[in-house]
């Protein structure tokens, strides 16, 4: 069996180890009725402050999962693990390469019933992600569907992630990828910057991800949860009705 501690979640905050949050914005976060708190960052991750923030959310009782993207982070004691794979990379290490030589080492310690596979499809070529993995994020919307096809009905994967990091995504293909999906958990994240635009993505996507907001403007990060339960309500209700 697959494990799907994230099948629930409708709203995540993606905390940064790389950044400084302090004790009351920590609070707020992790107290605000979101779902999971997801650790991850695509650079400056290091083991020391990924313990450090994970001590900090433990004080509370939201889940907490982390976005593995370098072994040298392994650090135990998370609900859940992602492991990252860039769909649209023009460089296979970043969709298959690292995580081979990873596992040649280190998959005997693999917690395998808390660790599920996360398909990126990333779409802002001015994201630190896109820069780092050289993605191909210029792509047109019929080959980022296709990209998602793969992944979903041939690949089975069990995430797909929809990362505009840093800037708010085309919500029409986000609409798209979303009927073509067979199976896979669909994530969205990228430039919410209020409730308006975490509604949006919330009609579209399982899992809404709010990150840089939090660091920007604490408040409108904070009423993103609410808005996103809403969009999901009324999303559940036009689906009975139909
Ligand atoms: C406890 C435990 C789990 C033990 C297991 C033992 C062990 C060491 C296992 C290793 C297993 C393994 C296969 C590891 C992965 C290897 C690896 C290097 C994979 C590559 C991952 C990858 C594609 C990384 C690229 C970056 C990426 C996609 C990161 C994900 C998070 C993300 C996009 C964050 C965005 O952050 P940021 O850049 O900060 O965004 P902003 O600029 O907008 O702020
Ligand atoms: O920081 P933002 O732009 O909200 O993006 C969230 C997340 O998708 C980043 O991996
Ligand atoms: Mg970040």
């Amino acid at each position: 069996m697959r494990p799907s501690f994230y099948s629930g979640w409708k709203h995540v905050f993606k905390l940064d180890p790389d950044r400084e949050i302090g004790d009351d914005a920590l609070e707020a976060i992790c107290a605000s009725g979101t779902d999971a708190i997801l650790v991850g960052g695509s650079s400056g991750v290091t083991f020391d402050n990924t313990v450090e923030l994970m001590s900090r959310i433990r004080r509370y009782e939201v889940p907490c999962a982390f976005e593995l993207s370098d072994p040298a982070c392994a650090v135990p004691g998370f609900d859940g693990y992602f492991i990252p794979s860039v769909l649209n990379t023009k460089r296979s290490e970043w969709l298959i390469g690292h995580h081979v030589d990873a596992l040649r080492d280190y998959g005997h310690l693999m917690p395998w019933e808390s660790i599920v596979g996360e398909a990126y499809l990333v779409l802002n070529p001015d994201s630190t992600v896109a820069r780092l993995t050289e993605a191909d994020a210029r792509i047109g919307s019929d080959a980022a569907v296709a990209y998602a096809q793969v992944a979903d009905r041939l690949w089975n994967v069990p995430v797909l992630y929809v990362e505009y990091s840093g800037t708010f995504g085309d919500m029409e293909l986000l609409s798209r990828i979303r009927a073509s999906l067979k199976q896979a958990h669909l994530f969205y994240g990228g430039g919410i910057d209020g409730p308006d635009k975490a509604a949006q993505a919330a009609r579209r996507a399982d899992t809404v991800v709010v990150g840089n907001l939090i660091y920007d403007q604490l408040a409108a990060a904070l009423a993103t949860v609410h808005a996103v339960n809403q969009a999901v309500k009324e999303k559940d209700y036009v689906l009975r009705k139909r």
